[in-house]
């Protein structure tokens, strides 16, 4: 494929992506309870707390200095470059703001089974995957930029117990995946130079949507026991 098809091939992966999966269609549209709120932060944590171990085995697999010094900022970005500080921390104020405690969190008592199978699953693929096929996994962020503004402007106007400085962590992370987005599907176009490495790239965001799909499975069907 030239460069202008694979990137219409990965772009054309947007339908399914977690956008539309009931239990964010529910989310915006205000009809979640404080509890099933509750379920969805815990889940999101375990999440939230991968994504740095994911992108760690990224730099592990990658020979490259350039690619591992353009990835190195993700890790400090979630981690914060001090305790107290970062994505992860930003995560736990939600967490607090809509009613649990930090050790609650962080002593993953509320996450279900099948979520921490699907994040499970998107650490090992970086793992065991060679790094450019990892890099395409998280592309999933070319379509989270225009979920997460809708988030925020709709959790906002359907929970009036919500602040603003409650979803510091979307709104920090709307500007973050406008440049990481764009800078992730660079690396991707320019390092898949055959047509294996490109159709290994779609699958893998494929696979990406489908972890995206399951955690929210897992949330829904825990939320739903509240
Ligand atoms: O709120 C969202 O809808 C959403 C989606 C995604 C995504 O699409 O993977 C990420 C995030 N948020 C996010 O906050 C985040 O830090 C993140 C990292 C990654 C990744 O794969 O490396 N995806 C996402």
């Amino acid at each position: 494929m030239d460069a202008d098809e694979f990137v219409t091939t990965l772009r054309g992966l947007s339908h399914r992506y977690w956008g539309t999966h009931p239990f964010h269609q529910r989310m915006h549209a205000g009809e979640l309870s404080q509890p099933e709120l509750q379920v969805w932060a815990a889940n999101r944590w375990y999440y939230q707390s991968a994504i740095p171990r994911k992108d760690a085995a990224i730099i592990s697999n990658c020979p490259l200095p350039d690619v591992r010094r353009q990835w190195l900022p993700r890790i400090v970005y979630h981690d914060g470059a001090a305790p107290g500080e970062g994505g992860m921390e930003r995560w736990l104020r939600l967490c607090e703001a809509v009613g649990l405690t930090r050790d609650e969190v962080l002593d993953e008592r509320h996450v279900a089974p099948a979520a921490r199978f699907a994040v499970d699953a998107y650490v090992e693929f970086a793992r065991s995957k060679p790094w450019v096929t990892a890099v395409a996994s998280g592309l999933t962020e070319m379509f989270s930029g225009h979920l997460m503004k809708a988030r925020v402007a709709d959790m906002l106007a359907q929970y009036d117990w919500i602040r603003r400085e409650d979803l510091a962590y979307f709104t920090n992370r709307i500007d973050a995946v406008s440049g990481e987005g764009e800078a992730t599907l660079a690396l991707v176009v320019a390092h898949c130079r055959t047509r294996a490495d490109q159709d290994a790239a779609v699958a893998a965001l494929s696979f990406k949507c489908d972890v995206l799909w399951s955690l929210l499975d897992a949330i829904d069907l825990a939320a739903s026991k509240q």
